[in-house]
C-alpha cells in the first residue's frame, strides 16, 4: 500500500484573533462524512498548495484568504487513498462564512469539543498541542 502514489492535499489552519482555530465537517457523500477536519481540498493539475488552498476555502467555505503560510506536510495511508497532506497556517481572511457544501464549521481550541475528529487531522492537534504547552488528551 505504501508504494502508491500520494495524492497531495492543501489543508488550512485558520487561526483566530482569540488564538481559536477552525475545524469543519466532511460533508454528506465524501469519506468519512460527518468527521471533523481542518478545510481544504486536492491540487488540481498544475496548482500550487497555497493557489489550491485559496481555491478550496473560497469554494468551501467562500471566504478569500491572505497568505498560506507552509507549517507541516504528513502522509497518511487510508483504504481509499495515500495523501500528502500540506498543512498551512492562515492568519488573514475576507469576506463572511458560508457552509457551501452543507457542512458544520466549529472554532475550537483545546481540546477540541466536536467528534469525530479525521485519522489524519490527530497529529496537527498535537503539533497545535505542543506549540501552545498544553498537555492532555487533544480531543
Ligand atoms: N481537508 C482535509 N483533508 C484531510 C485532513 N486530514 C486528512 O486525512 N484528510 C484527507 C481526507 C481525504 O482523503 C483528503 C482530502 O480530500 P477531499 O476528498 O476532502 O478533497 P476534495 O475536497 O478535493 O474532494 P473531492 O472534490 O475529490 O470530493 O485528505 C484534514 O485535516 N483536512
Amino acid at each position: 500500500m505504501s508504494e502508491r502514489q500520494p495524492v497531495d492535499v492543501a489543508v488550512g489552519v485558520l487561526i483566530d484573533a482569540d488564538d481559536r482555530f477552525l475545524l469543519t465537517s466532511r460533508p454528506e457523500g465524501k469519506v468519512y462524512a460527518g468527521h471533523w477536519e481542518f478545510p481544504g481540498g486536492k491540487l488540481e493539475a498544475g496548482e500550487s498548495v497555497e493557489q489550491a488552498l485559496r481555491r478550496e476555502l473560497h469554494e468551501e467555505l467562500g471566504i478569500t484568504i491572505g497568505p498560506a503560510v507552509p507549517w507541516k506536510v504528513e502522509i497518511v495511508d487510508y483504504p481509499h487513498a495515500r495523501v500528502r497532506l500540506h498543512f498551512c497556517k492562515v492568519l488573514h481572511w475576507q469576506g463572511a462564512f458560508e457552509m457551501r457544501e452543507r457542512q458544520q464549521m466549529a472554532w475550537q481550541t483545546l481540546p477540541v469539543q466536536v467528534g469525530p475528529v479525521l485519522p489524519g487531522t490527530v497529529p496537527v492537534l498535537g503539533w497545535l498541542a505542543a506549540e501552545r504547552g498544553f498537555t492532555g488528551a487533544t480531543h
